[in-house]
């Protein structure tokens, strides 16, 4: 973000103070678009950075539409920034009540019944808050009114999760619990993990006028994968196309009572545009698959399984000898990426002298428990991230570490997070229709690491066309796999 801003700054005719009037102008305009949000009265905390100099602007342009405005500032033993300052002075001109809060004074006496704007620290923060700070943050989130954080919750550092928590719940950086957090132009890092969920409330994000120009001219560490990512990777079927064309998938998936997860697994695997699709699964759960999708063959014996163009390993395939048995096999004699999940991941992660057998690019889809017995327990979310990452590279493969915002790593070191999907999708199955998805699309040609892309956005944007027809309680995994279709046809030209 700090590069953005001194590209924007020199790449436009705009000045840093502009851009910060730019910020604040967006953060009222989406206060008096959101009237729920709207009250009469605001105490605005300010620190004395640039996250302050925001905050400052929003006072003002506040105290323009004759709302009652309370500011209070945190003395942090510094003098402010020139653009905090200039806007300070620009406040002094107003009729907007100031106060100071210097270490060791009293706490603030409040509005009851405001809403805060919090506005004491954004992407400068670089420790713990400690001393004054956290007093105020305590006192801020003890306060029971609403709080509209600018840019990040103040005390979140950027770039981490605040956790680890404490035997009393707190967390190791103490921050301002929002209720809406207006991010700036971009997620941040620590706006994409669960355990700050709770911290940042429903996140926003504004558009500010960054140049454009800057995000051709970068290649950061990390991005999103949103629609037009998708849409630019997806490939049109040739009108004289055949079946041969688009690849034959084999599922090695299901077990006694968990057949469920092969069907999940092999519908989507044929719904993301595969040509065959052979699944190799007990002998005596037959019926249910042939009955169950008739579009697809069924093997019980031997597998060639180099016959295969692509090999999708786990769903509901249970950790019994047999199941560790077969994927040895496949281990042995396939040298091409395939998708391996749950059960797989399990059994990876105790048969260790597996893992150099893995081809690589092959994908990973382990949910963080899947994902901590892979690679030993993270401390927090950010740790967890970090770790896929070396993993990644270490091992060669693409790890989709799944959850809210699925992170993808690459072998690489690039990072992807998804932008699309649901808590609708919160239900058992999920994951199994994703397994199918990957497997079908990357029998269908995709290289394994389109496909981890294109994938993840599908099942998401699936996942959100299934939450719109059936609500965010109703939603079954079944519901995600008839809206492949839909979220494909969103993308294609
Ligand atoms: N042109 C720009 O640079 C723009 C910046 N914007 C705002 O500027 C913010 C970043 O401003 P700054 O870089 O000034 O940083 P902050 O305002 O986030 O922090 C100010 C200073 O506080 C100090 N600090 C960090 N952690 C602390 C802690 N735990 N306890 C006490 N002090 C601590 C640091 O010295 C830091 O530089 C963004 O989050 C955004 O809100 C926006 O106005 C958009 C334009
Ligand atoms: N709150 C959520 N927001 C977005 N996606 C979600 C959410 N909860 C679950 N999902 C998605 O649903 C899938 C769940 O996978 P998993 O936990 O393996 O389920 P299962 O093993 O029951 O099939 C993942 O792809 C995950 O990203
Ligand atoms: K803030």
């Amino acid at each position: 973000m700090r590069d953005w801003d001194a590209f924007t700054i020199s790449n436009l005719p705009i000045s840093s103070i502009d851009l910060m009037e730019n910020a604040a102008r967006a953060c009222v305009t989406w206060l008096e678009d959101h009237e729920f949000l709207y009250s009469e009265k605001f105490t605005i905390f300010c620190g004395k950075g640039n996250n302050g100099g925001d905050g400052l602007a929003i006072a003002r342009l506040l105290g323009e539409r004759n709302k009652k405005v309370q500011v209070f500032i945190l003395e942090f033993g510094q003098p402010g920034t020139a653009d905090f300052q200039t806007n300070l002075q620009r406040l002094h001109g107003s009729e907007v009540d100031i106060q100071y809060l210097q270490e060791g004074g009293d706490l603030p006496e409040i509005f009851p019944d405001s809403w805060i704007i919090d506005a004491l620290l954004g992407t400068g923060t670089s420790r713990p808050a400690t001393g004054r700070l956290e007093i105020l943050i305590d006192f801020i989130n003890r306060s029971g009114c609403p709080v509209c954080s600018i840019d990040l919750p103040s005390g979140m550092p950027a770039d981490f999760s605040i956790g680890p928590f404490n035997s009393e719940g707190q967390p190791y950086f103490p921050s301002v619990r929002a209720k809406v957090t207006l991010s700036f132009q971009s997620y941040k890092p620590a706006l994409l993990f669960a355990e700050n969920a709770a911290y940042t409330g429903l996140v926003h994000l504004l558009d500010i006028g960054l140049s454009s120009a800057f995000l051709k001219s970068t290649d950061p560490d990390f991005e999103g994968v949103d629609q037009e990512m998708a849409s630019g990777i997806i490939e049109p079927r040739s009108p004289f196309a055949h079946k041969g064309n688009f690849g034959h998938a084999l599922l090695i998936a299901g077990s006694v009572g968990k057949m469920g997860a092969a069907l999940l697994a092999g519908k989507a695997c044929l719904r993301a545009g595969c040509g065959l699709l052979t699944f190799q699964s007990p002998e005596t759960e037959r019926s249910i698959l042939q009955t169950g999708l008739p579009e697809a063959m069924l093997l019980t014996g031997h597998i060639d399984a180099n016959y295969y163009r692509s090999i999708g390993c786990g769903p509901g395939l249970g950790q019994s000898a047999a199941a560790a048995t077969l994927l040895e096999q496949i281990l042995n004699e396939v040298k091409r990426p395939m998708v391996w999940d749950a059960d797989a991941i399990n059994l990876l992660a105790v048969q260790t002298e597996w893992q150099k057998k893995i081809p690589p690019f092959t994908i990973l889809t382990p949910h963080p428990k899947e994902f901590d017995r892979l690679a030993g327990i993270s401390i927090n979310e950010s740790e967890r991230w970090n770790s896929a990452r070396a993993l990644a590279i270490s091992k060669q493969w693409i790890i989709i570490l799944k959850g809210h915002h699925t992170l993808i790593a690459m072998p690489g070191g690039k990072a992807y997070f998804n932008t699309s999907g649901n808590a609708a999708m919160a239900k058992g199955g999920s994951g199994d229709v994703l397994t199918g998805l990957l497997t079908g699309l990357i029998a269908r040609g995709y290289t394994p690491e389109k496909a981890a892309l294109l994938g993840v956005w599908l099942h998401g944007r699936a996942g959100d066309f299934a939450a719109s027809e059936w609500g965010m309680e109703s939603v079954l995994a079944g519901d995600i796999i008839d809206q492949i279709g839909n979220a494909f046809m969103e993308i294609s030209s």
